[in-house]
Order: C-alpha cells, then structure tokens, then sequence
C-alpha cells in the first residue's frame, strides 16, 4: 500500500513527464500566450498615442493601422491559441491514458485489490482528460499572469505614482487569489472522489445485472449507486460557491483599484503631467492589472487539473511486479514452490508451501472453498507473487525471468475467462506472436470446442459481440486459448467446472495423454479429475495436508470432504488474487 505522500509525489512526477513529452507545443502555446498579452499590453499604450496625435491635430494614420493591426494580430493569437491548447490537452490526455492503461496491465490483480473496476475507468477515461489539461492551463496561467504585471509596469512607465495607488491595493488582490485556489482544489478532489464512487457502484451493477434483476432489487441499487449524490451536489455547490465568492470580491476591490488609479491619472491630467492620451491608456491599464477574472478561471482550471494528476498518480504509485533478465534455460517444466507463504489482509491463505511437480506430469489441487487453491495457482505461474518463499521453473525464480521468457513458458485457463480480441480465432491466438490457423483449430478440438466454433455464423472468423456462448462453451475457448499458448506449464485453475463429465474427461485424458507434453496443474472440484491426475496435492487449513495418488487418500474421510459441498462455489479470473 502506498502512502499519500507517495502518491503526491508520483502524480508530480506524472504530470512533468506528461508536460515533457508536449514540451515543443507547450513552448508554442507559451510563445503565442505571451505574444498575445504583449500585444494586449501594446494595445492601450498605441490607443492613448494616437488619440494624444487626433486631438493635437497631427498626422495619426500609422498609429491608426498600428492599433488596427495590433487587434487584428490579438484576434489571430487567440485563434492559434485555441487550436494549440486542443492539441497539447489531446496530446497530454492520450499519453496519460496510454502510459495508465500500460501501468494497470502490468500491475495486473493488485490493482483491482485498492480501486474498484469502475473508479479506475473513471480515473483512466473522465480524469485523464481534466489532467491532460494541465500543462496548456498552466501555460495559459503564465500568460493570465503577465497581463497583470505588465500592467502595473505599464501603470509605472506612464507615471510611478499610478503604480503606487495599484499596489496599495494589490495585496488585498492576491490573498483573494491564493484563497481561492486553495478552496477550489479542496472542493475539486472531493467532486471526483464522489464521482469516481458513483461510477464504481455503476460498474458492479452493470456486470451484476442479472443478479439484481433476479433478487428484483433494481431500485435499492440505483438508489445505492446514486447515493454519492448528495456530496457530489454539495462538493458541486462549494465549487460554484467558492468561485462565486472570489468573483464577487474580486468585482468589489478590482474597481475601486481602477477607481483609484484613474483619480490620481486625473489629477495629473489636470496639473498637465499626463496627456488625455496617456490617461486613457492608464484606464486599460488598471483594467489589465486587476485582470483578476482571468486570474480566476485559469486557477480553477489548473486546481481541476492537478485534482485529477493526484487521482491518476495514485494508480501510477501501484508498484508493478518486476522481471529479471534470466532465460529459462531448456527442461522438461518442473515446478518447485520452497516455504511459500501468501498473505489476504490479515489472513494467511498459504503457509510455508513445499511442492514439487515433476515436469511433463498433472498435479491436481484439490481442498475446501477457500482452502487457497486459486492462490496457489495464481502464485505458481506468477500472477501473484508470494509474501516469502519462491517459485521455480526448471530451477530458475519466475521472479527472475524475463517477462518473454515466463509469459511464454505458463499458459492459464480460468473458471471465467476473459475472451478477448475481435474474433473467435483472434481469442483464442491471444498473446501468440503469429498465430498459425491450423494451431487454433488443433487447439479449438483439444478443447473439445471445434464443433460449436464451426456452427457459429463465420465460423473461425465470427466475431466475438456475435457469438452467443454458455459458460461451458466460454470455458472451451479459455482452455482452447491455453492449449494453443503451449510452453511448459499449463495451469486450470478450475476451468473444467462448467464442462459435463463426459467432455471434462475427454479433455483431461487428451492432455495426460500426448496432447500435451506440459506440466500440468490442475485446480479441481471434482474427485474424477483427481483421480485421473498423477498426483494430488490436498490444501488444508493453508498447509499442504498430503501429497499422493488419489486413490490413497481416499481412505481419509477428511480428504473425501475436501469434494462434497465445495464445487457450487469457485475463483474467478477476476476475483483479484
Ligand atoms: N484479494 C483478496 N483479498 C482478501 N482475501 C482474499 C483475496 N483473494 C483471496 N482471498 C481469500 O483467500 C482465501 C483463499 O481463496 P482462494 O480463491 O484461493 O480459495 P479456493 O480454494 O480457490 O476457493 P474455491 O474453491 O471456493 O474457489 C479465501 O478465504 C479468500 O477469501
């Protein structure tokens, strides 16, 4: 668990990465931002010239065509401005969610462990987009920022004394802006808290769906997704709150900042210090040194943004298991696991586990719900890593091999599987580098799932969203996946549980005999599957309780419940572990 700190400290980091890599259009859009506040701030200064020039009776065209051309280039800039701010913030919010999604993957269950399914979507899709904006925002809080500074310098070039009065009052200004910000960014983290919650809460219905529809309990369950509302509203209205108040006290001391400096500009006309001209420019001036509305929005849009960095660094902080650079090195897929202890909260699911499978054999493990045996697969083939003890392949740590090399070497089959890619081959090919049609099919009819393969509308080629499947059916395809992945270890881990006994023996005998020359492990509900294994490793109370043929454990009357009212309940692939 990381701690916040950590996860301030990453969503920093993020967000400077995220900056770098639209470094060269960030330097633009700083380019043109302050192009166009220096143009702003030319602007008043040519209008009180030229007007000084009409009223004296002097030639003014070229005054006249300097401020019309400055307007015209304030229209362009700002022009420019609107599309390279699109393209930083699309830029910035892809490559966030690239880099994200990547990082999820690769931390792989734990994730799921600290952020719930649809949070974490809220988080990679509604979030990313509100950081995305945060290096064109800050960009564009430079430039808010200069308007008000080359102002008051303005102010002073046309007379010292009218940057005194503005400064007088410039302090009052500022702490409303630093108040500000800080409230925003309070409200702001709470508003997408609740809105990461309600999206969560949306996401468990939407996959439960069936279930609330058979318990009749839709209502109950809107009403709980919908239950962050209240502070949604109430974070929603502290927002509008917060802003309203810093306008409605920036409208109440920004004009008498004005009013203040245009007296004392008054005066001065009228001792003849300043022409009407300059009095005029000195107007816009105070105008653009209280340019505390820009000031405003820009803030909020950066608080906004950083909110959203804070939420994006605390997946980022997720640390993702690391490979090693070994090889496997050639050998038949013996599996080892020394003193291997996992831990779930406060529970120990495995305790100091010693097993070994020798390679090219089938080890089924068999046990109570809840004995740990989704664990121990999940751990043998590295979807989990243990809290102490270590896992070997053919001698070698997974933990030290490469990510090629382990990924290659395992193939999983789950209870559910998660079929994915466009077709019904593409999902079955997953994660093979050139999948060869002829492998699929071999793969398909070892699965025992050729058969309904061909009677779906294009057969092979028919895709996903239109083939209709049972839960037998999806099995197949998981097993036929794991077939086709080859290596040398195969992992069930209760993905036989949906097929009938005669298919789950066809396809159990097919694998011991010559359709696979893997080492086996074998999650298994059902005592026919023990029975056809090599060996059997019986889980119990988080200990290996024995190790042997199945038929000699039979005699144990504890062993032969280990089978009798565990099979209604089973792992998923999802299920976090
Ligand atoms: N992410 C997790 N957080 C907390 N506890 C967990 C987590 N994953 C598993 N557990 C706990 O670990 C124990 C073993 O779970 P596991 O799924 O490995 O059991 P199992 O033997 O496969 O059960 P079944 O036969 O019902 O599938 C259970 O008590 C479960 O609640």
């Amino acid at each position: 668990m990381t701690t916040p700190t950590a996860d301030n400290d990453t969503s920093r980091t993020l967000l400077r990465a995220a900056t770098r890599h639209s470094g060269a259009r960030t330097a633009a859009l700083c380019l043109v931002s302050t192009a166009a506040t220096g143009a702003g701030l030319l602007l008043p200064a040519a209008l009180g010239r030229t007007l000084d020039l009409l009223l004296a009776g002097a030639p003014a065209t070229g005054w006249v065509w300097c401020c019309a051309g400055l307007a015209v280039l304030l229209v362009l800039l700002d022009g420019c401005q609107s599309v390279v701010v699109g393209t930083v913030d699309a830029r910035t919010t892809a490559w966030l969610r690239e880099r994200l999604t990547r990082h999820v993957l690769a931390v792989g269950p734990a994730v799921t462990a600290r952020f719930r399914a649809g949070d974490l979507v809220a988080r990679l899709v509604g979030n990313a987009a509100q950081a995305g904006t945060a290096p064109a925002a800050r960009a564009a809080l430079l430039a808010a920022f200069a308007g008000p500074v080359g102002g008051i310098v303005a102010l002073g070039l046309i007379d010292v004394r009218l940057a005194v009065v503005f400064l007088a009052g410039a302090p009052v200004l500022a702490a409303l802006v630093r108040a500000f910000a800080r409230d925003t960014s309070r409200c702001v983290t709470h508003y997408q808290r609740e809105q990461g919650r309600i999206a969560a809460a949306l996401a468990e219905a939407v996959d439960g769906h069936r279930t609330v529809r058979a318990a009749g309990t839709a209502d109950r369950e809107t009403a709980r997704i919908l239950r962050p509302l209240p502070l949604l509203s109430r974070a929603g209205h502290r927002m509008w709150q917060v802003q309203g108040r810093a306008a409605a006290r920036a409208v109440a001391v920004a004009p008498l900042l004005q009013l203040g400096v245009l007296a004392v500009a008054g005066v001065l006309l009228a001792r003849h210090r300043l022409s009407v001209g300059e009095v005029l420019a000195a107007s816009r001036y105070a105008v653009l040194a209280t340019g505390v509305g820009m000031l405003v929005t820009q803030f909020a849009q950066v608080a906004r943004a950083r909110a959203a960095a804070g939420r994006l660094g605390e997946i980022a902080s997720e640390p993702a298991p690391a490979h090693g650079s070994r090889r496997l090195p050639p050998g038949p897929g013996r599996l080892e696991l020394r003193g291997v202890t996992a831990r779930r909260g406060s529970h120990t699911v495995l305790a100091g586990i010693d097993l070994v499978v020798p390679g090219g054999t089938t080890l089924a493990v068999v046990g109570r719900s809840g004995a740990g045996k989704s664990l121990l697969a999940a751990v043998a083939g590295r979807l989990a890593d243990p809290d102490d003890g270590e896992v070997l392949l053919d001698g070698v740590p997974l933990s030290e091999l490469t990510h090629d090399d382990l990924r290659g070497a395992i193939a999983y089959a789950f209870e559910r599987p998660a079929l994915l890619g466009d077709t019904v081959e593409n999902a079955i090919g997953l994660g093979l580098p050139a999948p060869s049609p002829t492998a699929v099919r071999e793969a398909a009819r070892t699965a025992d799932a050729d058969d309904f393969v061909r009677r779906l509308p294009n057969g092979y080629a028919t895709a996903l969203a239109d083939a209709p499947r049972s839960g037998g059916e999806s099995q197949r395809l998981g097993l036929a996946r794991a077939f086709a992945h080859g290596g040398r270890l195969l992992i069930l881990d209760d993905a036989l549980s949906s097929l009938d006994t005669v298919t789950e023996a066809r396809i159990t005998a097919a694998l011991a005999g010559g359709g696979s020359s893997a080492t086996r492990l074998l999650v298994a509900h059902r005592a026919a599957t023990a029975a056809r294994a090599d060996a059997v490793a019986w889980l119990d109370g988080g200990r290996v309780r024995a190790v042997g043929r199945h038929e000699e454990l039979w005699g144990t009357a504890a062993y032969r419940e280990a089978f009798t009212g565990s099979a209604e309940t089973a792992s998923t692939e999802g299920a976090g572990r």
